[in-house]
């Protein structure tokens, strides 16, 4: 794939994300098109198909990545249906965009690393967005200056207006805190070590059956201590925060976004709805940046093993949820093909 051929891309889950991402790619992106959607509903992939000019409608995720012009692979169907569509991705050898998490467990995680490993190269690139958020970008690079000394803890809030049907405690990790986690590392170049859940008494807006919210705690390998209280429908909008604690100093994303008022008496602005409004301009600079990539021959961003290490360090906290218990994550070694950027 050379930068001057636009980059044919098979959509695979049409639902809210891979819908919005085929928009995006659509209408957003420079230097990619949707050649494909896939979808098991075949009427809910045919209705995204429609909008797009040239695009192909499937149920098959292999049929579409046989299909001509696809060059590309962007996954958004549910987690569990993850390892077989990366799996198939790498039998082409094509390059994928894999929306978190890369798969719900570690020993999934790490079939698909190996599988990527004895490919011999990259193909993957993980959709931790916040990554690509202006404000977790200016966080990353102040801490990476070194201007607060060490960083000692995270503050973390990641707050939902309310969850879908079917939403589980476990996706509370999975789905919910994973993006922390990923934080953690990425902020911290450290792994997490070991996770510990609190659940304080529910609240009674929540879902029967869901524990929610609750306080998680992260440990880390330099010794960094990070909370993160997971709140997935506390009912009045969508807030991710997150405060860093240096020795010399704090610095904190996520307090406010949008138009601030001061008048009648009162100061305030909006709380944006949900991850689609908080974080539009993050997925749209993660998929540009993985279509540049691409088109230039490379795999950047989070990698498989990143995916794999937030993998290990969800299951510890599922059963740290069960159990109460401080609950150590266990990693397999860091291949080669993964060694952290300059060394
Ligand atoms: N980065 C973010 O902020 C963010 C936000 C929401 C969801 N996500 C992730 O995106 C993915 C999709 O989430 P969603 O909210 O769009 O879910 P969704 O339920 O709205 O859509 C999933 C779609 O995938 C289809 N599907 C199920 N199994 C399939 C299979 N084997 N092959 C093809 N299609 C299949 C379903 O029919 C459905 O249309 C998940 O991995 C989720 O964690 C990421
Ligand atoms: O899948 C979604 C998504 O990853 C959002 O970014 C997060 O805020 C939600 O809690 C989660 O359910």
């Amino acid at each position: 794939m050379t930068r001057d051929r636009t980059l044919g891309v098979a959509v695979i889950g049409t639902g809210r994300m891979g819908s919005d991402h085929a928009r995006r790619i659509d209408e957003v992106v420079s230097g990619a098109r949707v050649a494909a959607v896939v979808d098991i509903d075949a009427d809910r992939a045919a209705a995204v198909a429609a909008r797009i000019d040239g695009c192909t409608s499937w149920t098959d995720p292999a049929a579409a990545m046989a299909a001509d012009g696809v060059d590309a692979v962007l996954i958004a169907s549910p987690g569990p249906a993850h390892e077989a569509a990366l799996l198939e991705a790498f039998a082409h050898d094509l390059p994928v965009l894999c929306e978190k998490p890369l798969t719900p467990d570690a020993a999934s995680a790490l079939r698909v690393l190996e599988a990527e490993t004895r490919l011999g190269h990259r193909r993957v690139q993980v959709g931790f967005m916040r990554r690509y958020d202006e404000e977790y970008a200016q966080l990353k690079s102040l801490l990476a200056r070194g201007d607060l000394g060490r960083t000692l803890m995270l503050h973390c809030v990641h707050r939902n207006a309310s969850t879908p049907p079917g939403f589980t405690g476990q996706m509370m990790i999975n789905d919910s805190v994973v993006h922390e986690i990923d934080v953690t590392r990425w902020l911290l170049e450290q792994e997490v070590t070991a996770v510990t859940v609190l659940r304080p008494a529910p609240s009674s807006a929540a879902p029967e059956g869901l524990s929610d919210p609750q306080l998680v705690l992260l440990e880390t390998s330099g010794g960094a201590v990070v909370d993160v209280e997971i709140f997935v429908n506390c009912g009045f909008g969508y807030q991710v925060r997150c405060e860093a604690v240096g020795e010399r100093g704090t610095a904190r994303v996520g307090d406010a976004h949008g138009l601030c008022v001061d008048a009648g008496g009162r100061w305030g602005g909006p709380i944006a709805a949900d991850f689609v409004e908080r974080f539009r301009d993050a997925y749209d600079r993660q998929v540009q940046a993985w279509v540049d990539a691409t088109r230039r021959g490379e795999v950047t961003g989070p990698s498989a093993w990143d995916g794999y290490a937030a993998a290990a360090a969800c299951e510890a906290g599922v059963r740290a949820q069960a159990t109460g218990a401080r609950t150590p994550v266990t990693l397999a070694e860091r291949p080669a093909l993964y060694a952290p950027e300059g060394r």
